[in-house]
C-alpha cells in the first residue's frame, strides 16, 4: 500500500531524510521510531505534500506521487496529527469539522454520515453541535481521527497521534485506532518516540537515526529485545521495554 524508495528530503537544501527505502503492505500498521529530530515526521510531510523538496519515489497503492497532492489521493490518505487543539478550527462545530470534507468532495447523505461517525469513534450525538473548546483533549482526538476517516481512506499517516494527550486517555485512543484499524481494514503509518506504543499498535517497525533507517523489524523482535542495530537496541533499553 505504501512504497517508499530511496527517500530524501531537504528543507532549505539541507537533507534530513536520506536514502530511505520501506514498503507497508494493505492492512499493515507500520511505526517510524526514532528521537527527536530524526526525521520520522518529515517522511510523513514527504507522503502527505507537505515537504515538497524531495527526490526518490513515493508509491500508494502502486501509484506513484508527484509534487502535488489530488483529490484522489486525498480521499486514499489522510493524516492524524499530533495536537488535536492545534488541528480542530476553534469556532467550527464537531458537526462542521465533520461535513466539510463531504461537502468538498460531493458526498451526499452528510447527517447519517456524521452520525455513523461519531458512534464509530465513541463519540456521543450530543457532542454534535459542539465547539472544539467544549470537549476534551480525548474527545477531540476521536474528532479529528473522525475527520480523517470521513472520506472513507485506505491509509492513515499518525504523527504522535496519542503524546499531546493525558496517559489515561492515551490508552483509549490507542484502543479506538486498534478497533478502526480491525473494523475497516485500514493501513496505518505511525510515528512515535513511545515503544510501547508501537508494541501495542503496530506490526513491524523502521528505527531512524538521523535521517537513515537503521533497520525493519518486527514487533517480535522489539518485544523480545532482538533489534539488529546497536542503535535500536540503545532505544529499547532507554524504553524500559528491555
Ligand atoms: N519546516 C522545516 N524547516 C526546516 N527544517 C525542518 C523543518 N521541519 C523539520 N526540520 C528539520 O528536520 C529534521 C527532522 O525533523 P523531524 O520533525 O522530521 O524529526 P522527528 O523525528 O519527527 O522529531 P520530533 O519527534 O521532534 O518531531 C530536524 O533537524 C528538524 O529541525
Amino acid at each position: 500500500m505504501i512504497d517508499i524508495a530511496d527517500l530524501t528530503v531537504s528543507f532549505g537544501g539541507r537533507a534530513v531524510v536520506h536514502g530511505v527505502t520501506f514498503l507497508v503492505g494493505a492492512g499493515e500498521s507500520f511505526a517510524l521510531v526514532g528521537e527527536s529530530g530524526s526525521g520520522k515526521s518529515t517522511i510523513l510531510k514527504a507522503i502527505a505534500g507537505q515537504a515538497p523538496d524531495w527526490t526518490g519515489a513515493i508509491r500508494i497503492a502502486g501509484q506513484p506521487l508527484g509534487k502535488r497532492r489530488d483529490r484522489a489521493f486525498v480521499r486514499r490518505v489522510q493524516m492524524v496529527f499530533q495536537d488535536p487543539y492545534g488541528s480542530l478550527h476553534p469556532r467550527r462545530t464537531v458537526d462542521d469539522t465533520l461535513t466539510e470534507p463531504l461537502a468538498v468532495h460531493g458526498i451526499g447523505g452528510r447527517d447519517a454520515r456524521v452520525v455513523a461517525m461519531l458512534d464509530a469513534v465513541g463519540l456521543s450525538r450530543r457532542f454534535r453541535f459542539r465547539l472544539p473548546h467544549q470537549l476534551s483533549g480525548g474527545q477531540r482526538q476521536r474528532v479529528a481521527i473522525a475527520r480523517a476517516l470521513m472520506l472513507e481512506p485506505e491509509v492513515l499517516l499518525l504523527d504522535e497521534p496519542t503524546s499531546a494527550l493525558d496517559v489515561s486517555v492515551q490508552a483509549e485512543i490507542l484502543n479506538l485506532l486498534a478497533d478502526l484499524r480491525g473494523e475497516r481494514g485500514l493501513t496505518y503509518l505511525l510515528v512515535t518516540h513511545d515503544l510501547p506504543i508501537v508494541s501495542f499498535l503496530c506490526d513491524r517497525l523502521g528505527v531512524l537515526r538521523q535521517g537513515r533507517l537503521e533497520e525493519v523489524t518486527d514487533v517480535a523482535a522489539l518485544r523480545a529485545g532482538r533489534l539488529h542495530s546497536a542503535y535500536g537496541r540503545e532505544l529499547v533499553a532507554r524504553s524500559g521495554l528491555d
